[in-house]
C-alpha cells in the first residue's frame, strides 16, 4: 500500500447497484470485483443481503454494496428487503441503476426511476447491461429510452459476460467518490463473514433446477463452521436448508436423497474454491413453516428489521 495512504487525489467510497430483480446486478459487482462474492442465478429476488465487494485501483477504492432488487413488496420478507435498499440508496455515494438492454423498459424499471428521482443528493450512473444478448441498434435504443427515464450523471451500456465496459462502468462510479483514504486493506474483497457467504453459495446450489414458489421459500444458516481438529487443510461445516412445507423439503431431498447430494457436492466444491481447503459438509433440511412471513423465524435467519 506503498504511497497509497498519503496520495493526493486517491477517491474511496461506496456505490450501490439498483435495478428489478435479475437485471444483473449481482454478476456486474462480480466482475467489477473480479471475483465471485455475490450469488447469482436466473431465478428473480436471488439476492437478499447487502453485499459487499471491493474494487481495488490504483488511484481508488470502490466499496460495492449489493442490494436485492427493487420491487413492490407482496410479504414481509418483501417489505425488509425494499427498507434494506432504500436505506442503503442514502448512504452511498454514487448509484448504478441497471437496465437490462435484452428488455424493453417497463412498469418495474419507471417505479424505480420514480423512487430515484426523490434521491436528490446522491449522483446516478444509468446502466444498459447485458449488452451481449442483442445487437447494437437495439442497445442504441435501450440508451435512449432509458436517457428518458430521469435525470442521470452518465449512461453507459456494458456487458459483465463478456467484459464490455465493466471498468468504465468503474470508471465512472469512482469519480463520484469522495477523496479520501482506502477503507480495506488491499486484497480485501468482502468484508462479509466467511459463513454468511458459505450458506449463499449452498443456497445457490439449491437454486439450481427449483421451480415455482420454492426459490423464495429457501433460507440457509450455516451453524458452525471449523477446521478439522490438528488439520488446517480440512473445514468442517454445518449447515441448514429451511423451506416452508414438507411437501418441499421432499423436492429439495428428491429420490431416496439423490436431488440433496447434488446440491451438497455441488456447493462443496464451490466452498472449497473459496476457502482453500477440502471440506466436509453436512447438510439437512428443515420446515420452517410459511417463515418469510413470520417475524420471529426472520429473525432467526438473520433478517432483522
Ligand atoms: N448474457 C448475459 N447474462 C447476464 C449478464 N449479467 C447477468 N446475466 C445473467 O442474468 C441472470 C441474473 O443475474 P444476477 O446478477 O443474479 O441479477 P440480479 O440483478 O443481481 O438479480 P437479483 O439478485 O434477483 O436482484 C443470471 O442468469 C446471469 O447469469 C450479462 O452481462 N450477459
Amino acid at each position: 500500500m506503498d504511497g497509497v495512504t498519503t496520495n493526493e487525489g486517491f477517491r474511496s467510497g461506496f456505490a450501490c447497484f439498483i435495478g428489478r430483480p435479475n437485471v444483473g446486478k449481482s454478476t456486474l459487482m462480480n466482475a467489477l470485483v473480479g471475483t465471485k462474492v455475490a450469488i447469482t442465478s436466473n431465478r428473480p429476488q436471488t439476492t437478499r443481503r447487502a453485499i459487499r465487494g471491493i474494487v481495488h485501483r490504483p488511484d481508488a477504492q470502490l466499496i460495492v454494496v449489493d442490494t436485492p432488487g427493487l420491487h413492490k413488496p407482496r410479504t414481509l420478507l418483501g417489505e425488509r428487503l425494499d427498507s434494506l435498499v432504500r436505506s442503503t440508496l442514502t448512504e452511498v455515494d454514487a448509484i448504478g441503476f441497471c437496465v437490462p438492454a435484452d428488455e424493453k423498459v417497463g412498469p418495474g424499471d419507471k417505479y424505480i426511476a420514480r423512487e430515484l428521482a426523490g434521491i436528490k443528493k446522491t449522483p446516478i450512473v444509468a446502466i444498459v447491461t447485458k449488452t451481449d444478448l442483442t445487437p447494437p441498434e437495439r442497445v442504441a435504443e435501450q440508451l435512449m429510452a432509458v436517457g428518458q427515464l430521469g435525470d442521470f450523471a452518465d449512461i453507459v451500456p456494458c456487458s459483465a459476460a463478456d467484459g464490455f465496459q465493466v471498468d468504465l462502468v468503474g470508471d465512472l462510479l469512482i469519480q463520484h467518490l469522495p477523496e479520501g483514504m482506502p477503507l480495506y486493506p488491499e486484497g480485501d474483497l468482502t468484508d462479509e463473514p466467511e459463513q454468511v457467504l458459505v450458506a449463499e453459495l449452498i443456497r445457490e446450489a439449491a437454486l439450481e433446477g427449483v421451480r415455482d414458489e420454492l426459490p423464495h421459500s429457501i433460507a440457509v444458516v450455516v451453524d458452525e463452521m471449523a477446521p478439522r481438529e490438528g488439520r488446517d487443510d480440512f473445514m468442517d461445516v454445518y449447515a441448514h436448508l429451511y423451506v416452508e412445507r414438507d411437501s418441499q423439503k421432499g423436492i429439495i431431498i428428491g429420490h431416496k436423497g439423490s436431488r440433496l447430494r447434488e446440491v451438497g457436492s455441488g456447493a462443496r466444491k464451490q466452498i472449497e474454491a473459496l476457502l482453500g481447503t477440502k471440506v466436509y459438509l453436512d447438510l439437512r433440511v428443515s420446515v420452517l413453516k410459511e417463515w418469510q412471513r413470520d417475524p420471529k423465524h426472520l429473525r432467526r435467519l438473520g433478517f432483522y428489521d
